[in-house]
């Protein structure tokens, strides 16, 4: 294979989360956004990505990387699914390409076919392995089923307890559905039982309709003749989640368990990166490639309007530097509408994620966040606290100081 020469001239960063399998998955979860995926492949004979092309990616990914770290996202579809050989060769051609780099990887995975030899292949390459799990049995096995309909928490749970038997750095993934948005104390506690010491909710929120393409799912510039589907979160739910979550982790887990959003929002009110898209300024960076080298503006944009191009054909660079993905990026900020613009809490959520902002501010204009009044909500909740950790990072003290200060707030000794 020759050498690519596609190095990045400009200072940029640039992150893209691989298919191995696109959305050939061993699971039926209800409110999956890519299963339906596979819709887009229907006339190809395989849905796995070749060596070949593992390679190319490998080489053209690292290259380029303008920091000296590269991290490699695997995703789904199901992840394992693809096998162990090829995430072994993934390795190799690490090695062969690294270049003096720092290579790190990390693996998104439903976890049910997990074994002591992929634990111990994941120890001995340091992946960070993401689990997606729901919550307790009731919670999880509502959605989380198989193809023959059956509930996956046992399946899963034997799955975190081989990654901790062989001491594999793990976190978990759970969506905000409208069920377990009911349960977050129970939720949050279940994952702290568990061992989960860094945690991360999505929220479902998801709208049917149709496309000629055979997509279900739309994507937020389509407005007519849509329903939404009765997994999705209400907005106001979502927000009482975080905040009654937030108030048992501010009285003792600070420092202990790390909450995604707390942490956000935490870097967001010292004017630090919130380490996670949805809460940055602008998009764009994070793109999302298919098993036959398609790049998509973003994982959460996979439809055919927001194809970049495929890496066969086109470089990594020239399709994330395009005219067209700095317009998508920049339009995160671009479009917000007078409601986000005059927000108090704008600097820490700026909008939330595009793919969201499907509904129409109070004097109707469009582009506000489904998730709005549960985002503020959460935000005037622990705004105080928020306040407090932020000025004791600003005296170089821990921020964990907090769980005194909410103590003495609610008069818990
Ligand atoms: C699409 S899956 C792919 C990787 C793997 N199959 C898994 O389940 O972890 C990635 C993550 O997206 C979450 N997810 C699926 N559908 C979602 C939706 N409609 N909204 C938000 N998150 C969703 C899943 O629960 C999972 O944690
Ligand atoms: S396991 Fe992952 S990819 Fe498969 S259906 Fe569930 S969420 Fe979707
Ligand atoms: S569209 Fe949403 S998920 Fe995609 S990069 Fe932007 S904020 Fe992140
Ligand atoms: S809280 Fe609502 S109004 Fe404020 S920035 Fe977020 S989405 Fe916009």
């Amino acid at each position: 294979m020759g050498k690519t020469i596609a190095y990045n001239p400009l200072s940029y960063p640039l992150y893209v989360m691989a298919k191995p399998v696109g959305a050939l998955c061993n699971l039926d979860c209800s409110y999956c956004y890519y299963l339906e995926k596979e819709e887009l492949y229907r006339e190809r004979k395989t849905n796995r990505m070749t060596e070949d092309l593992l390679e190319k990616f490998t080489d053209e990914y690292i290259h380029s990387q303008t920091t000296p770290e590269v991290l490699f996202t695997w995703h789904g579809g199901e992840t394992l699914l693809r096998g162990i050989d090829f995430y072994k060769k993934a390795i190799l051609y690490q090695k062969k390409y690294a270049g003096g780099r720092l290579v790190a990887n990390s693996i998104q995975t439903n976890g049910i076919l997990l074994n002591d030899e992929w634990c111990r292949f994941f120890k001995d390459n340091n992946f960070l392995v993401g689990i997606s799990i729901d919550g307790p049995e009731h919670i999880h096995d509502r959605y989380r089923k198989d193809k023959g309909g059956r509930g996956t928490f046992s399946r899963v749970m034997r799955g975190i307890e081989l990654l901790q038997k062989h001491n594999v750095e793990f976190n978990t993934l759970s969506v905000i559905n409208d069920y377990n948005v009911h349960y977050p104390v129970e939720t949050y506690r279940f994952f702290k039982e568990i061992g989960s010491h860094y945690m991360q909710f999505s929220p479902v929120v998801e709208r049917w309709g149709d496309r000629d393409d055979g997509l279900e799912l739309l994507p937020p510039d389509e407005v007519e003749n849509t329903e939404m589907p009765p997994w999705c979160v209400k907005a106001e739910d979502f927000g009482q989640f975080y905040c009654d979550i937030f108030d048992e982790w501010v009285i003792q887990d600070v420092g202990q368990y790390y909450v995604q959003m707390f942490d956000a929002t935490l870097a967001g009110m010292v004017g630090q990166a919130p380490g996670v898209c949805i809460f940055g300024r602008t998009c764009g960076h994070a793109a999302a490639m298919e098993h036959n080298g398609d790049v998509y503006a973003c994982d959460h944009f996979v439809f055919p309007e927001y194809r970049l191009g495929n890496i066969k054909t086109d470089t990594l660079v020239s399709m994330m530097l395009s005219e067209r993905q700095i317009r998508f990026g920049n339009a995160k900020r671009d479009m917000l509408p007078r409601q986000c613009r005059e927000c108090p809490y704008l600097n820490l959520c700026n909008g939330e994620c595009p793919k969201n902002r499907i509904i129409c501010t109070s004097d109707g204009e469009p582009g506000l966040n489904y998730l709005c009044v549960g985002l503020r909500k959460y935000y005037e909740h622990v705004w105080p606290y928020m306040e407090f950790m932020a000025a004791e990072l600003d005296n170089e003290r821990p921020p964990a100081n907090v769980m005194q200060y909410a103590r003495e707030r609610r008069q818990i000794r």
